[in-house]
């Protein structure tokens, strides 16, 4: 402005000047002449300061910028925010900059159009204190070779129909073990269960179980360390430095970064300890063979030449804490939002058991190859997606190379959280959007695959959800037998219009208060 003004005077001086022997203007047209110009210099720095500009976002505060909003419920902080800045909002969070991105066209865009340049994950310190290393984690590592290679192998070789099928009878007979429990806790039908503490119990077993055919472990039994309570304290730790937003506050990191190794130290004693012991097995061929760890193991074993066919001991234990990290929580959560909105909706759990009835018949025990049919509960399931995404704004993205969305440019090196919970709860994409209506889905032809953007649950684009066709059976198998053997009541003194529905502070969209509730046995 300062800087106008100075040009702006001396091209007055100047003009007068030429004024003493130019005759024909007068005073005033000089003036006006000067002002035309300036106001054009205005002009064209204003268009292409607009050409280049970022998201709008809040006041940013001084040194934490917008890091406050991600304090407590993060995204539910950034919907609040829609009203006034609108679907895409820039933030600033520390030093970094950050896009939010709350709607379905915005979010095809960046999983779309951008998803390579927003396909790496912003290197946060922890991954080396308390990980593998940032190139051998599954969630974390950037979009380059060692992902590709971990990705690959693990999809051609580790989710496939084919191996879901050879694993099912696993699925089965911990969900078995679930109603067995269930049923032994409830005392016939007399006592409230805590239903996210017995399914998380069951996806902890099952995955542990199909990943390294792990021993079964139960809430009371704690007899010294094991791997999936040390991996549950892993998850708790997992969240960037500060030093990783504001350089110059790592300092402030130091008893975190301390108490991370440590606990790194405890986890790589149990998880050594395992692969140790199975390659020994492995070579005296007494060893499981039909789970993960037996494929990844054969794969540092061989010794293959190809370098995408070889895998080293950390980059094993990197990808078994991963896949033990990204499957236990998200499937016992997702699980567990499930029963509290058929308990806040009895007529839905009345119309999906009437369903199973009509379709299946009193079938004891029900199977992936039932899911198919009974498509109430795959409406179910996707209305709690839409309302209960366990990881709301999905796992940050981190950008390569400069953008531009609409008419906004979004440079290399900004952060991307994808607002999948503002979106399901947004009333111009979702009619009645607060309410639990599984009867939405029933004309509307949508999956959770990643490529209907306004249900994102598994997220979508290159870094879509790894697990996604085992996680969607465990839950769509779990649920369907849970409502199947049991009438569920809520405790006494408990009404649907009472029963609590709010989240607690985290990254992932916990319960505040544990669903209870009273099973009794239908069948
Ligand atoms: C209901 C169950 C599950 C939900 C809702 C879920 C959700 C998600 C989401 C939202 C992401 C981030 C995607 C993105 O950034 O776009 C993700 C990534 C991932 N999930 Fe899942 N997940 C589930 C089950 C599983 C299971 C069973 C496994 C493995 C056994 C798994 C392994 C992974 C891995 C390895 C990634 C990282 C992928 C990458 O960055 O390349 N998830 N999941």
């Amino acid at each position: 402005m300062w800087r106008g003004m100075k040009v702006a005077s001396t091209m007055l001086l100047k003009m007068r000047e030429i004024a003493t022997w130019s005759k024909g203007f007068s005073e005033a047209s000089w003036m006006l002449l000067a002002c035309g110009c300036l106001s054009l210099m205005w002009a064209r720095k204003w268009v292409r300061s607009k050409k280049e500009r970022f998201p709008q976002g809040p006041l940013v505060l001084p040194i934490i910028g917008h890091m406050h909003l991600l304090m407590s419920l993060p995204h539910q902080a950034l919907a609040k925010l829609g009203p006034k800045y609108g679907h895409l909002i820039g933030l600033k969070l520390g030093q970094q900059r950050c896009v939010v991105v709350s709607s379905p066209d915005l979010a095809k865009e960046f999983l779309v159009t951008h998803d390579k340049s927003f396909a790496n994950r912003p290197p946060y310190g922890f991954t080396s204190v308390l990980l593998y290393g940032p190139e051998n984690d599954l969630f974390f590592s950037g979009y380059g070779a060692p992902w590709r290679k971990h990705r690959k192998m693990c999809t051609l070789e580790l989710f496939t129909a084919k191996r879901l099928q050879e694993t099912e009878h696993v699925r089965q007979e911990e969900v078995g073990v679930l109603l067995q429990r269930i049923s032994d806790l409830s005392r016939g039908g007399s006592a409230a269960i805590e239903v996210g503490e017995c399914v998380a119990e069951m996806s902890t077993n099952l995955i542990s179980r199909l990943l390294y055919s792990g021993p079964r472990v139960t809430s009371q039994k704690k007899d010294g360390e094991n791997l999936p309570q040390l991996v549950k304290e892993m998850e708790q730790e997992t969240a960037p430095f500060l030093g990783d937003f504001i350089p110059w506050l790592s300092w402030a990191d130091v008893f975190r970064k301390r108490h991370m190794r440590k606990l790194h130290n405890r986890i790589d004693v149990v998880i050594s300890g395992m692969l140790n012991e199975r390659k020994q097995a492995m070579l005296q061929n007494s060893a499981p063979k039909g789970d993960f760890l037996h494929t990844l193991l054969s794969k540092e074993m061989a010794k293959s030449s190809q370098e995408d066919d070889v895998l080293t001991m950390n980059e094993i234990k990197s990808i078994m804490l991963g896949m033990l990290g990204g499957s236990i929580h998200t499937t016992s959560l997702t699980l567990e939002w499930a029963m509290a909105e058929l308990l806040k909706n009895p007529h839905c759990l009345a119309k999906l058991q009437r369903e199973i009835d009509t379709v299946l018949g009193k079938k004891d025990q029900i199977t992936d190859a039932d899911i198919p049919k009974l498509s109430y509960l795959r409406c179910v399931m996707k209305e709690v997606f839409r309302l209960h995404p366990v990881t709301p704004l999905l796992i940050p993205r981190f950008s390569t190379s400069e953008c531009k969305v609409r008419n906004y440019t979004i440079p290399a090196n900004t952060h991307l959280l994808m607002n999948t919970w503002a979106i399901g709860r947004d009333e111009q994409v979702w009619k009645n959007a607060a309410q639990f209506l599984p009867e939405r889905f029933e004309s509307k032809d949508i999956d959770v695959k990643g490529l209907n953007f306004d249900l994102l649950p598994f997220g979508g684009g290159r870094r879509i959800c790894l697990g996604l066709p085992l996680g969607l059976s465990i839950v769509e198998v779990t649920l369907a037998n849970l409502v199947n053997k049991y009438n569920w009541k809520l405790p006494v003194g408990e009404t649907s219009a009472s029963l609590n529905m709010d989240e607690m502070a985290g990254i992932t969209a916990n319960r505040a208060i544990p669903m209870k509730a009273v099973p009794k046995l239908r069948l």
